[in-house]
């Protein structure tokens, strides 16, 4: 019999809507009978009204409970694991209150605003024997594994090269220019690096770092540089390449670009190429399609090209996700591809497992320790209040 685990939704805005329409998708539809996944409550800093008309829109029981703070839910005895979907600011301070009431949490993307704060989240979390896990749900991908396991199988060769671009046009200097959008806010920890250039550095780390012995996963040396946001003071593009040692079979050289103000699919149907290369002895990978949720892999040998695609099951959010143009990145109904990293978190408190399989907090705390280093070389420093591990601050 699957095992049920009850989720509560810490605050209601884009990415809380569709992460939770595809948590509430039945795990059969994908494979998975393990668990199943229910939504026990829900809070917004708006106001509890807020919270209840999330509820619904989701799709959540009838008897789910709407908060009108995150403390009431981090309270809730009917709750086993929290979703963090606040701005990047807000992630320290509310992940620690969830720990520090007891909950197990999943918090999105960037983990936190700098590494400090990701070591104090990891050790509360293992002081409390809680379960914690930064959502990056490009990872738990089925495209994914496949690209870990076929680095590992030895037949592209040892790869010593990776390039990675998550560039995505938002026309920040005129959608954003009053500067209060998340995105290029400095109060909310906005900038290219911390919202896209985790992907850049997700791809860069799952193919060089993960895919390595555990005793032998080493911290890279880290170049960069920055062009800023002028209105705001955040990143608008930055490059960073990154040089992992090796014990054996020498360096490896990953290069991760991010941008919010250029595209690198100019025409929204892939011509400008892959955004993401793979390359060893032996062969290449290319990922086709956007980096934090592509479709498509070509396998390029000496002796031939294999190409597959990876498509998303459905139902599931279809949120009409749209690129730079408008043009829908994906189908009404179709799976987001959320539900994959909300599996791997509930198999993980059925199991017993503090931790995630494919990212575990040693890495998520290592890619903050590069971010951390792309903004100490550069001068890009956010606001104290944000910064600081201090616990509670009222932002
Ligand atoms: N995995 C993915 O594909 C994606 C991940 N993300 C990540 O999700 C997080 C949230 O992004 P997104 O949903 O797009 O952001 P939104 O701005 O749409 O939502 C953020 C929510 O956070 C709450 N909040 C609390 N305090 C503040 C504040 N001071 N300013 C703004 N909002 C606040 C609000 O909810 P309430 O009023 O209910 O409390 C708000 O609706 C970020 O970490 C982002 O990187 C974003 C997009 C895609
Ligand atoms: O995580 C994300 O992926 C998709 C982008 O559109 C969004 O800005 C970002 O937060």
């Amino acid at each position: 019999m699957p095992e049920t685990i009850r989720w509560g939704i810490l605050a209601t805005g884009g990415i809380a809507v569709t992460f939770t329409k595809d948590l509430l998708v039945d795990p059969k539809t994908r494979g998975v009978d393990k668990v199943v996944h229910t939504v026990t409550a829900a809070a917004s800093s708006s106001g509890a009204s807020r919270a209840k008309s999330f509820l619904e829109e989701v799709g959540a029981p009838s008897d789910a409970k709407g908060y009108g703070s995150y403390e009431e839910l981090a309270k809730d005895p009917n709750v086993d694991i929290i979703y963090v979907s606040t701005p990047h600011s807000h992630h320290y301070q509310n992940a620690m209150l969830c720990l520090e009431a007891g909950k197990n949490v999943l918090v999105e993307k960037a983990f936190t605003v700098n590494a400090p704060q990701a070591r104090k989240l990891a050790e509360k979390a293992k002081e409390k024997n809680l379960f914690l896990m930064e959502a990056v749900w490009t990872r738990y991908f089925p495209l994914s594994i496949y690209v870990r396991e076929l680095i590992t199988s030895g037949k592209l060769g040892n790869v010593t090269k990776v390039s990675v671009d998550n560039s995505v046009d938002f026309n920040p200097y005129e959608k954003f220019a009053d500067g209060k959008h998340r995105l290029v806010n400095p109060d909310l920890a906005g900038g290219a690096l911390l919202d896209l250039g985790i992907y850049s550095l997700t791809w860069v780390f799952q193919t060089l770092y993960h895919t390595q012995p555990a005793g032998d996963r080493k911290p890279p040396k880290v170049l960069s540089s920055i062009r800023k946001y002028e209105p705001t003071g955040v990143d608008e593009t930055t490059t960073m390449l990154l040089t992992f040692p090796r014990t054996t079979g020498g360096d490896a050289h990953g290069i991760a670009m991010t941008s919010v103000a250029l595209s690198a699919d100019v025409d929204g149907k892939g011509s400008a190429g892959p955004a993401i290369r793979i390359q060893g002895k032996k062969g290449e990978l290319q990922v086709l399609g956007p980096v934090s949720r592509p479709t498509q892999t070509r396998l390029i040998l000496k002796d031939g090209v294999e190409d597959k695609t990876w498509p998303f099951p459905g139902p599931g959010a279809g949120s009409g996700w749209k690129n730079g143009f408008g043009d829908s990145l994906n189908a009404e109904g179709e799976g987001h591809g959320m539900f994959w990293e909300a599996d791997e978190a509930a198999i993980a408190l059925i199991e017993g497992r503090k931790e995630s399989r494919f990212e575990d907090l040693e890495e998520s705390i290592v890619i903050m320790e590069v971010m951390d280093e792309v903004r100490r070389q550069n001068g890009f420093t956010l606001p104290e209040k944000i910064e600081t591990t201090r616990y509670p601050v009222d932002l």
